[in-house]
């Protein structure tokens, strides 16, 4: 296939110019026409590489740059979080040398950046299954990428299953579907996916050394700040990513490695702090991917960058300079208490395939080390407790947007992990006490309108004033209190 102009470069300003060399260099585009003839002879393909390798921002533009977008069709990039989608979007469109806006854009609940023009969209896979409520056969678009499918979100899980049954149905012949995984997960969605073709770009990643704790850490957040001042005095340079839970200990990190920093005094080189979670300005984003401060005076000791993140740098968004990695072994996650019929957010243990992740942050430098501030034996205990979401989360809200989509039984989708028959009962009897549900299952005109309740989590924090309530499973345990209540 002959490259377009901005592929040859002979038409970009000196800006693109630069950023398409950095381009060439990423990992998958050595597997570039590769990609794309796959992409030509088959439905479905899985694309399988580390973080880093430049899945997110290329992947899209190749499918851009071949033309599936001349049948005045777009290009759907699902991203699991609102800000990758928006930060993605911005790059892309850098990279483009476009607006944000015109030819790529983003939608994200409640903000639409998209124009007539737009061809590549950068959107959360729950803005797609939102769309799909309106578009049942995603009419618009002509490539689907879904991207971070090994976070196995439950958006992204439905979006799997429902797209798997789009296709196996027919019911869009023309339509491509990507699936973006790590190289861990990609046989579990060829398999999925029967006929699914896996393409690997395969970089040279370094090994990382993985460092355990050998007591019991009792409060993280100081074991992690006394890691990082062990590292500023006394690690060879690089810069450090320390993964948290949420906003409260990355401020309360911030604050205490700003303080011990003082009391380092000129022992160490500049050390900039960055915060990095869900509600970061868009300028903090940007010096997140700038490199480390220089050195305050001539031969002074190097500057370092500190990047303090919840799960959300894990993999959706490639830091360059990470040498080394701390991580607390948490993240915070959606648990549903059938019982008290509450969703809330809990800090838990992280996977197996979370913590390589978080270690793989250090990969692409050639003596990256991570320290896990837990030990082996606490690690391999806590992996029984480790589910994806859809096992995890409250069903009510999937099954009224499901029933929306045509899918009557949520059992009637084959899903990657389907959820015990219990849970899917229970769920329906809420709906069905809520009144979303008639007697015999059907959407009634209540359940319609809940379907497409704006379910933003800035929103929903604002109507119940808890950070824990966030997403619409959790409007609809409140729903059913309070109707209990009343
Ligand atoms: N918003 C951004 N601003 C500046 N650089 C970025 C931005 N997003 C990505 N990059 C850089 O682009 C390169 C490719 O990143 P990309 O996100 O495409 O990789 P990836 O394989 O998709 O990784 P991941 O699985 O973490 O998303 C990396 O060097 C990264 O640092």
């Amino acid at each position: 296939m002959e490259a377009p102009a901005e592929v040859d470069g002979s038409s970009l300003s000196r800006r693109c110019k630069k950023m398409l060399e950095r381009r060439r260099k990423l990992p998958v585009w050595a597997q570039r026409e590769k990609f794309l003839d796959t992409l030509a002879k088959h439905q479905i393909v899985v694309v399988a590489a580390p973080p880093g390798s430049g899945k997110s921002t290329q992947i899209p533009q190749f499918v851009v740059e071949a033309g599936y977008v001349s049948n005045g069709k777009q290009i759907a990039c699902t991203q699991p979080r609102r800000l990758v989608a928006m930060a993605l979007s911005r790059r892309v469109a850098q990279e483009m040398n476009a607006n944000l806006g015109d030819k790529v854009g983003y939608s994200v609940q409640f903000e639409d950046f998209c124009s007539p023009k737009t061809v590549l969209r950068y959107l959360t896979d729950g803005v797609l299954l939102r769309q799909a409520l309106s578009d049942r056969f995603l009419e618009m678009y002509g490539v689907i990428i879904l991207d971070e499918a090994h976070l196995r979100t439950l958006a992204t899980d439905i979006l799997l299953a429902y797209l798997k049954k789009l296709l196996a149905i027919n019911a869009r012949p023309d339509l491509k579907l990507v699936i973006m995984s790590t190289q861990f997960e990609a046989k579990k969605f060829r398999d999925y996916f029967k006929g699914a073709r896996i393409v690997q770009p395969c970089p040279s990643l370094n090994p990382v050394e993985i460092n355990y704790t050998k007591d019991i850490v009792r409060d993280y957040v100081e074991a992690a700040t006394d890691r990082v001042v062990e590292i500023l005095a006394s690690e060879p340079v690089g810069d450090i990513i320390v993964f948290l839970t949420g906003v409260e200990e990355i401020e309360t990190f911030c604050w205490r490695l700003g303080k011990a920093i003082t009391d380092l005094g000129d022992k160490i080189g500049p050390v900039r702090i960055l915060p990095l979670h869900s509600t970061v300005s868009v300028d903090v984003q940007k010096k997140i991917f700038k490199a480390a401060p220089p050195p305050t005076r001539k031969g002074g000791p190097v500057g370092r960058k500190v990047v303090v993140s919840t799960d959300i740098a894990e993999s959706s968004l490639a830091i360059d300079g990470i040498v080394y990695v701390v991580d607390c072994g948490y993240a915070k996650q959606k648990v549903y208490n059938a019982q008290l019929r509450v969703e809330s957010l809990l800090i838990l243990p992280i996977s197996r395939a979370s913590a390589q992740r978080r270690a793989g942050c250090a990969r692409r430098s050639d003596s990256g080390k991570c320290f896990r501030l837990y030990s082996q034996m606490f690690f391999e205990a806590a992996q029984m407790q480790v589910s994806p979401e859809i096992l995890r989360a409250n069903l009510a809200s999937t099954i009224l947007q499901l029933k929306k989509l045509g899918v009557d039984d949520l059992l009637h989708l084959e899903l990657m992990d389907p959820p015990p028959a219990e849970k899917i009962t229970r769920a329906v009897e809420i709906l069905k006490y809520l009144g979303a549900l008639d007697e015999e299952g059907s959407l009634t005109e209540l359940g319609k309108l809940m379907s497409e309740f704006p379910l933003d989590p800035q929103m929903s924090r604002m109507i119940v004033g808890s950070p824990q309530f966030c997403c619409s499973n959790e409007i609809l345990s409140i729903a059913s209190m309070l109707s209990v209540m009343s």
